[in-house]
Order: structure tokens, then sequence, then C-alpha cells
């Protein structure tokens, strides 16, 4: 439980903790709560996923805090509007432990320390720390405004809050009267308006900048409004008539937005993204060496970074992508209103975090199919008569949403062309609808006549558009990204066959397919598939050369999605074992093996954190096995002891000997054989969600060898490819030999953190202050995982290298070899 006696003291004697009758000034702050634990403490703030910063404890690097903390955000997520939020048990607690944990901060800051030099006076961050916990008192005092974020830009901290109403922006101002940073002056100003501008913000930004000032400026026509994350809404909250846009005034297209680097020339592209990932990569370093425990030496690889440049290993550039124009095949569509107040469907011009909802078309986005646009558009023409309302993302009400077009190419290689016209086969469409509090007949004709507006566009377009499916997804949420078991539904295109027993669509034709290395993918409507099919065939290549891999090597694919990685590998490694918790890219993954043949795979519907240990146990248990049995022949002696009884896995799971053995006893255990999986999907009625395996359960598709003998499969070495989501994976995960793919190098960064420095437990036992490391933006998830990280030999990061998959914008895939 969070939360010390103190705590529950004060729980006690105020029933409303949250009403503070005055803002506490800074000393206020520092003197907190002296009994409180530290630990509960910042449990408790862990709790509500704030990022604060740290004292830098630890720090044995040369660099400055500061300059770790340039470019960084504290992602303030209790800029929630909701009261259901403040009310909150472990917003309360976080809330009363808040002073407590600066005042445990400031003074471990301040106090002498044994052998070093004192301190100077506290660094920038700290400004930055103290503004998050003034907007998080100012939220207190006003009872539920929404407050945003703070940002350490160069030289100035800004933080932003946002108001319901005229009353509330003026009480805020009295409250920060005077008020200042030790000795930093607080300076409020009124916000660039973003949305919706002039006639209704009710903004303002509070940089405890590092002028000194205490200037109050504050100015805006202020109405009573209904608020958003950053005072953007309009009068009567109707987005149609809120067309003013921040994206308008910073003069901004969808082009800008979505494809920021497109003005560039793409060999500039290049560079400018290998030397943005050198920067992160040296972040690395300069992380890990902070990371490093008191009194542990420093790891050899971090050592050696100086002749690198302060690189912690090889960078060996970037792949460029076989396909720089339209090479996406998904493009996700917003459903939403023009500045010029028509409903669109194309790209938001902002994040909805900054009050941004304008949508535009996508015109000129390079990244993006000429398909896609033009189903875009015969969704947006559909849209302008139609009887059902598109989505207010303020209010949370509406129906469309959005619409998702994915691509499935012909199986040749097409690497040359760049008209997706002629390389695309299949298209799937998804729309995506809030169905609640709508009329089912009504909805029922809707789809209906969407059904056939796409297939009557499709057909009338100058070459003939594929339309391979149409699929339904039933949203509720407030975000547009719905949970992987969202309703599907499949509506009724001319193409679509009718199955004779149901009479509804066969729901096996939900689905496209693509090809990478020569085999054929299929993939379901929401199954993770990489958006520029030709450049992962690249990126699959050199992970797989990367590992090292052979016919005795048992590969785990880690974060499977539809099995890509690892089928396209198969037939160099003796096994693949694939790890994906999304069921339906399970029964994809399944699938796709069975389509092509592919015997030594198999697929676990699972969490990778959870079952990689015992998948790893699992083997050596056979390996053991296989030991004992041929004890048993060789020697015509009995063994007596089982594997279990032995003992011979390591903590981690991992093999001590490093071989590894599969058998088709293994296969038994875990039950049901792919094509049963597949069957299950076939025999399914309307809904999409049948034959999808229980989640989390241990469905598997297993094989034994080649030729299906019941034989048992040796392998002497253990590989992880591990190609997590963008916010990483649980470090744990990767007790092997890893290749670490990332589409989100921050991520990697921080798993790679966590994974290549020594444990503090090993040598400092109880020591948990080291973390001056977790000063990026990866900080609230480090932290988590710092915490449950086991005590083991860390990793050392051999190579890394760079993928281009997303031209024209910021992103690339990262690639980075991990040995122990
Ligand atoms: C970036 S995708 C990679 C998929 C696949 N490797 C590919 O290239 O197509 C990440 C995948 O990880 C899955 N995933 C996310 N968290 C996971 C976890 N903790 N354990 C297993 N799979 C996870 C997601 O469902 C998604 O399919």
């Amino acid at each position: 439980m969070i939360g010390g006696p103190n705590l529950e003291m004060a729980l006690q004697q105020d029933e409303d903790p949250l009403i503070i009758d005055k803002l506490p000034s800074d000393d206020e702050w520092i003197a907190g709560n002296e009994n409180e634990g530290e630990t509960q403490t910042e449990e408790a703030i862990d709790n509500l996923d704030i990022d604060l910063f740290e004292d830098g404890e630890g720090d044995r690097g040369k660099e400055t805090v500061q300059e770790d903390e340039e470019e960084e955000w504290i992602d303030s997520d209790f800029d929630t509007n909701s009261q259901e939020f403040m009310d909150t048990e472990r917003f309360k607690l976080a809330d009363a432990s808040l002073s407590t944990y600066t005042s445990k901060r400031l003074e471990a800051y301040a106090s002498p320390r044994k052998g070093k030099t004192p301190r100077g006076p506290i660094p920038p961050f700290k400004t930055l720390w103290r503004l998050k916990a003034l907007i998080f008192r100012l939220q207190l005092k006003l009872k539920g405004i929404p407050c945003k974020s703070a940002k350490k830009k160069k030289g100035m901290t800004v933080g932003f809050v946002s108001f319901e109403s005229v009353e509330q922006l003026k009480g805020a101002l009295e409250e920060l009267e005077g008020k200042s940073f030790g000795n930093k002056g607080i300076k409020v100003a009124d916000v660039k308006p973003r949305s919706f501008e002039k006639k209704n913000i009710s903004t303002m930004a509070i940089p405890p900048n590092a002028e000194k000032t205490d200037k109050i400026a504050i100015s805006g026509d202020v109405v009573d409004v209904s608020v958003s994350s950053n005072g953007t809404q309009d009068v009567d909250g109707d987005e149609e008539n809120s067309t003013l846009n921040g994206s308008a005034s910073s003069g901004k297209s969808a082009r800008d937005v979505v494809t920021p680097l497109a003005h560039m020339p793409y060999s500039e592209q290049l560079e400018h993204k290998k030397s943005s990932l050198m920067q992160i990569l040296k972040r690395l370093t300069r992380n890990a060496r902070k990371a490093c425990p008191n009194g542990v030496s420093l790891p050899e690889w971090v050592l050696k970074s100086r002749e690198i440049g302060g690189l912690p290993c090889n960078f060996e550039g970037i792949l460029a992508s076989p396909l720089v124009n339209g090479y996406r095949n998904k493009c996700e569509f917003s459903v939403g209103y023009s500045l010029q107040g028509k409903i669109t469907v194309g790209f938001m011009l902002g994040n909805f975090r900054e009050g941004v909802t304008a949508v535009e078309e996508p015109v000129d986005c390079p990244n993006v199919s000429t398909i896609a646009c033009k189903y875009a558009s015969i969704f947006q023409e559909f849209l302008q008569d139609s009887g059902l309302p598109v989505w207010n993302r303020f209010k949370n009400t509406g129906f469309w949403r959005q619409l998702t077009v994915r691509e499935g190419r012909r199986p040749e290689k097409v690497a040359d062309s760049a008209n997706s016209e002629t390389n695309t086969a299949e298209v799937m469409l998804m729309v995506q609808v809030s169905t609640m509090g709508f009329d089912d007949v009504l909805v029922t004709s809707e789809f209906e006549r969407l059904a056939q507006a796409f297939a009557a566009g499709a057909a009338a377009s100058s070459a003939s558009l594929p339309l391979t499916a149409l699929v339904v997804q039933d949203h509720q949420g407030i975000s547009n990204v719905a949970p992987a078991d969202a309703p599907l539904r499949s509506l009724t295109i001319p193409k679509v066959e009718i199955s004779p027993e149901t009479g509804t669509n066969i729901l096996s034709e939900a689905r496209i397919h693509d090809y990478i290395s020569n085999l054929t993918f299929s993939i379901s409507p929401t199954a993770f598939f990489q958006v520029n099919t030709l450049a992962a065939e690249k990126l699959y290549a050199l992970a797989g050369d990367w590992a090292g891999l052979g016919p005795d090597t048992l590969l785990f694919d880690v974060c499977c999605g539809t099995g890509t990685i690892g089928l396209t590998l198969a037939h160099r490694v003796g096994m693949v074992v694939g790890i994906e918790m999304n069921a339906s890219a399970v029964l994809d993954a399944q699938r796709n093996a069975e389509i092509n043949g592919i015997k030594n795979c198999r697929f676990v519907c699972s969490k990778a954190e959870d079952v990689m240990g015992s998948l790893l146990k699992e083997y050596l248990n056979a390996s053991q096995k296989q030991d004992e049995n041929q004890n048993i022949s060789e020697s015509g002696d009995k063994v007596s002891s089982t594997a279990e009884e032995k003992d011979i896995s390591t903590d981690n799971g991992q093999d001590p000997k490093g071989s590894l053995c599969h058998s088709a006893e293994n296969v038994a255990e875990h039950g049901e054989s792919s094509s049963h999986e597949v069957e299950k999907v076939k025999t399914g009625s309307d809904s999409l969600e049948d034959g999808k395996p229980e989640p989390d359960s241990q469905v598997e598709s297993n094989c034994t060898s080649e030729n299906g003998n019941p034989s048992v499969q040796c392998f002497k070495n253990v590989v992880a490819i591990v190609d997590p989501p963008r916010g990483g994976l649980h470090p744990t995960v990767s007790n092997t030999p890893a290749v670490y793919i990332s589409c989100n190098p921050e991520s990697l960064v921080a798993n790679a953190i966590e994974l290549c420095t020594p444990s503090a437990e090993k040598s400092e036992k109880g020591n948990n202050k080291n973390r001056g490391w977790r000063n990026m933006s990866a900080a609230g998830l480090a932290r988590h995982r710092a915490k449950s990280m086991p005590v083991s030999e860390p990793f050392r990061p051999l190579k890394s290298m760079a993928v281009d998959l997303f031209p024209h914008t910021a992103h690339c895939e990262m690639v980075m070899l991990l040995e122990r």
C-alpha cells in the first residue's frame, strides 16, 4: 500500500486533502513532511505517472545535467479534465507526498558528500522540477483545472495551465503574484494561441525564466468556455464552428506536419537522421555512465566509448528505403473539420493535447500512396451527406472517427516503381465508428450506403481501385487508438463472397496479403505489419545477419506480430519461437507459417516478459532430457534425477552450456496445431473476434523437424530478435544475446541503459539512488523498470545501424546488437 502513517493522518485530518488554503511558498514545499518514507513517496509519484526530474545523485560523468535536459519534456499525465481522476486515491496520495519528495530531494542535493566536492547551486533542472510542483499545486488549488506540461528549453522552463473560466484564471494570477523559484522570477504570459485562437483562449504560460523577472503579463479575450487540454475550445463547443486553428496561425499544412523532412532531398534527410541518431547514441553512453552505481567499475564499453567519440558502439550508418515516395502500405486518416469548417478525411494538423483538432486533406504528403488518398477522398465525399455526425474530440460524441487504408502489394519485386496503383493488388479499408447511442437501423443503413460508396468510388477511379475487404471497428474511447479487442464487423462489398451456411461474409476475406523475402503474409485488420514493406525486408535481413544464425540456432522472435521476422529467417535457423501478445496477430503468424509451408516455427500468445524465462527453461529441460536419454542409451544405466531436480538452469533461465533442445514431447505438451487454430477462424460467424485465442493464452503452432519426424533437435545457441512497440519492453525479456530493433531510438536507449549497466544491487545492496541517468524522456518508464531489474551480468552494445522505414519523416528504425 502506498503512503505512510503521516499520509494516512493527513487524509484523516482533512476530508478533502486536495483543498489547500494557499499556494505554498517555495520554502514551504522544501520544508515538506520530514517523516514520510522516500520510497513510498516515489511510488506515489510513480503511480501518478508524472516524470519528475531528480537531483543527479550518482552523476559521475563530466557532462552537466543541463546538457541532457535541453530537449526534455515533462509529460504531466495529470492533464486529465476529469473530476473522477482528481478523486482517485493515487492522486490524493501523490499530492500529499509531493512536498516530502521535494524536501528529500533538495536535502539530498544540499547535503555534504563524503570525499566529494561540494555541489554548487541547485542546477537548472531543479527549476523544472519545481515548476512541475507549482503547476501541480495550482491545479489542486483551483480544483480540476487541466494542467498540461512543463518544458525546458534552452535557458527557459515553460509550463502551461488551462482554466475553465476567467475567475479561475484571475485566481491563479493572484496566487502567483510575487512568487519566485529560488532566485528566479516567474513570468506569466499569454500563450501564443494554437487553436480556435483569439475568441476563446484561456491559457497562460508560466516560464520561471532564466532572466530575472516578476512581470506578469496576461491578456486574451477570455470567455466562458468548455475545456480542452490547452484551453482551446469554442464558445458553444461545436467543433465545426471552431475553425481558427493554431496550425493556421503557424501556417502549417498537412504535408508539413506529416512529412516534416519532405523539403529536403532524400540524401540530406538520411544525413540529418544519421546525425540525430548519433546524438541519441551518445546520450546512451552518458546516461549509462551516470547509472553505474558508485563503487562499481564502469563497463568496458563505456570506457572505450571515448575512442569513438562518445558512441556506445560503432554506428554503421543508415540504410536507405528502396521506395521513397508513396511507400506507406497503411494510412490512418482522421475524420474532422478542416480550417474552413468542411468535413474532412485527412491528417490532424497538430496534437489534440495541444488543442489542435483541424483536419486537412493529405495533399502533397509524399509518404502516402495515391490509392490511400483516393479512398480518403471517396470517404470524405460520402460523409458530406451522411445521416450520422462526425466525431467531436472535445465532447467525445459523434459517429464517424477514422479511416484506415491498408494495401497489399503484388508478389513481384516493385522497388523501382513508386506507382502504388499498379503495385497494389489488395486493399482493406477499416472505418472506425462509435455506435453507442445510435439507432441500429440507421447505423445498418449507413453502413450499406458506405459500402456502396466505396465500391462505386473504387470502380469509377481511372484505373479501378482494388477493394478486398471493408471492416468497421466500433470504438468508444477518447483517443482513436482502439484496444486490440474493439469489436470488428465485416461489411458486404460487391466482391465479397457470401457464406452459403450463414449468409454472412466469409471472415477470412477480411484480410489482405503482402510479400517479404518471397514469402506471403496474410494480414488481418488490426494486426501490426511494417508500413514500408520493402524497407522492412532490409531491416529483417540486417537483423538476421547480425544475429549470427545457423542450423543449430534457436531464434526467439520477441514481439513477433504476424511472424514476419521469424518466418523470413526460419530457413536459416533450427527453430523459431515467436512471442506476441496480440491474439489475432498470433493467428496471422500461424496462418503465415502454414501458407508458406514453414514447419520449424512455434508461436506463443503472451506478453514476452511473462513467458520468455519459462520458454528458455522449457528448452533447457528438453536438452537435459535428451542428455539423460543419451546417457541411458550409451551406458545402459538408469538416470535417476530429472532435469528439475538437478536444477541446471540459471536464474534467468539461460542454458549454462549454451545448448538447447526441442523435442516432439514439447510439441505435444503445448497442444493444438496451427491448422486447428486457423480452422477456428474460418468457421467463425459474423464477428471477427471468433476464433481468437484467449488473451495471454498459450496458443501455439509447433513443428518438430522438417520431415515431421518426432525427432529431438539440439540448438547450440539461442538468440533473440526483439522488436518491441514504441514504448520499449521490459528489459528482463532479453536474457539471451539480442538484436534489438526499435522504431523509437529513445526507448531503445532507455532499454539499453538498463541492460548494459551493472546492477546496483550486486555490490550496493539497497542503494536505489543512482538514477541520474533517468533524466531522459523515457525516465518514467526506465524508473519502473530499474526497480525490477534482476542482478545479472550487463550486456554490451556491439554495433548499431539504422534503416530508414519512414522517408520524409523524422523517424527511422534502429538496430543494435547486444551481447554478454
Ligand atoms: C513494432 S511491432 C513488431 C512486429 C513484428 N516484429 C514486425 O516486424 O512486424 C511490436 C509488436 O509487439 C507486440 N507487443 C507489444 N508489447 C508486447 C509484449 N509485452 N509482449 C509481446 N508482444 C508485445 C505488439 O502487439 C506488436 O505486434
